[in-house]
């Protein structure tokens, strides 16, 4: 079994005035296998909840387990990669793409068996073999993307973490790639936490879709659960702004579909009760007498319900049927 869990998991950046909590207390569960599309926009502490389970960012409180087993070293997290949106600053503009990969490649093996896995490497990113002798200056977005997902591969993870990997790529290539992320999850039986502030993005290749805003989970299930009946209205808000399903795949892929008309507030000094409560559509802006959403957290529940929803209202936000 290979399970990344987030138990209360809370990085904290600064101190004093610019002390900020990034990641507040997060509980979430990447079941063995299972692609967990994280979504939410910029700032809501996506990137620093992967950079926490990978040991890029210290964590302030709580928990980051693998099958259970708490991460604390280097060794414990050598099953992880982690994979980021800028191909350019993962890859060695000097390097060969094949010595990149082999840089990667555990252990020491002999010359020869380090080419042929590169090689092997590279058509499983639907790459010719014969690319290993390229520069990274010599290949599209997309390709250096798959190269990245390659030189992920190499270190022999079980669990990925990809982050925004399509964001910084051609729309006519995301589909690709994306296509590919599925691929290789039903090949290798990956377990993935896949990135994205683009709910379009995020619903192509995710069996669980959890939602964050302002370093909390707002919302969390099945994805066909969560896209077809969300219950938390910061969900409904981004799906009301994202495309309509049954987008073929290989069409392009909208730009940027999440989108509130008010800017998230700062997490320096988030609002109190629930975080959303000033932009909420169904909060006090408009009905003024839900003076709990000013001042009650809303509780997620425990992170082994099925579907869980962050707000004082879950239940009204069903009665809207989504598109
Ligand atoms: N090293 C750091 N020091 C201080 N603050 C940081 C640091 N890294 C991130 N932050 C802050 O933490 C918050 C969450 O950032 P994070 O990058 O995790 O968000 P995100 O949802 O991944 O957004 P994006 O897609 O823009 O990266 C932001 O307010 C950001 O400014």
């Amino acid at each position: 079994m290979r399970e990344l869990s987030f138990e209360g998991t809370t990085v904290r950046f600064g101190t004093g005035r610019s002390a900020l909590t990034a990641v507040d207390g997060v509980d979430l569960v990447v079941p063995q296998g299972q692609v967990v599309g994280l979504v939410g926009e910029s700032g809501s502490g996506k990137s620093t909840l992967a950079k926490a389970a990978v040991g890029l960012v210290p964590t302030s409180g709580g928990e980051v387990r693998l099958d259970g087993t708490p991460l604390r070293t280097r060794r414990d997290r050598r099953k992880l990669q982690m994979v980021f949106q800028d191909p350019h600053a993962s890859l060695d503009p000097r390097m060969t793409i094949g010595e990149s990969i082999a840089e990667a490649l555990p252990g020491r093996r002999r010359r020869a068996a380090r080419s042929a896995e590169v090689a092997r490497l590279l058509e499983l990113v639907g790459l010719d073999p014969a690319r290993a002798r390229s520069l990274p200056s010599g290949m599209s977005g997309g390709q250096r993307q798959r190269v990245a997902l390659a030189r992920a591969l190499a270190a022999e993870p079980e669990v990925v973490l990809a982050d925004e990997i399509t964001s910084a790529l051609d729309v006519s290539v995301q589909g690709s790639v994306l296509n590919l992320v599925r691929d290789l999850q039903r090949e290798l039986g990956l377990t993935i936490l896949f990135i994205s502030h683009n709910l379009s993005v995020v619903r192509y290749v995710s069996d669980v879709i959890a939602v964050m805003y302002l370093g909390r989970i707002v919302e969390a299930g099945p994805a066909d659960a969560v896209l077809s009946a969300p219950k938390h209205p910061y969900t409904r808000t981004l799906l009301d702004a994202a495309p309509a399903f049954g987008v073929a795949l290989d069409d392009p892929v909208p730009a940027d579909d999440a989108r509130l008309d008010t800017e998230a507030p700062s997490p320096h000094d988030p609002p109190p009760g629930c975080r959303f409560h000033r932009r909420c559509p169904i909060g006090p802006l408009t009905r003024p007498e839900r003076t709990i959403c000013a001042e009650t957290d809303p509780q997620p529940g425990a992170a082994d319900r099925p579907h869980r929803a962050a707000c004082h209202f879950a239940a009204e936000i069903l009665e809207v049927p989504a598109r």
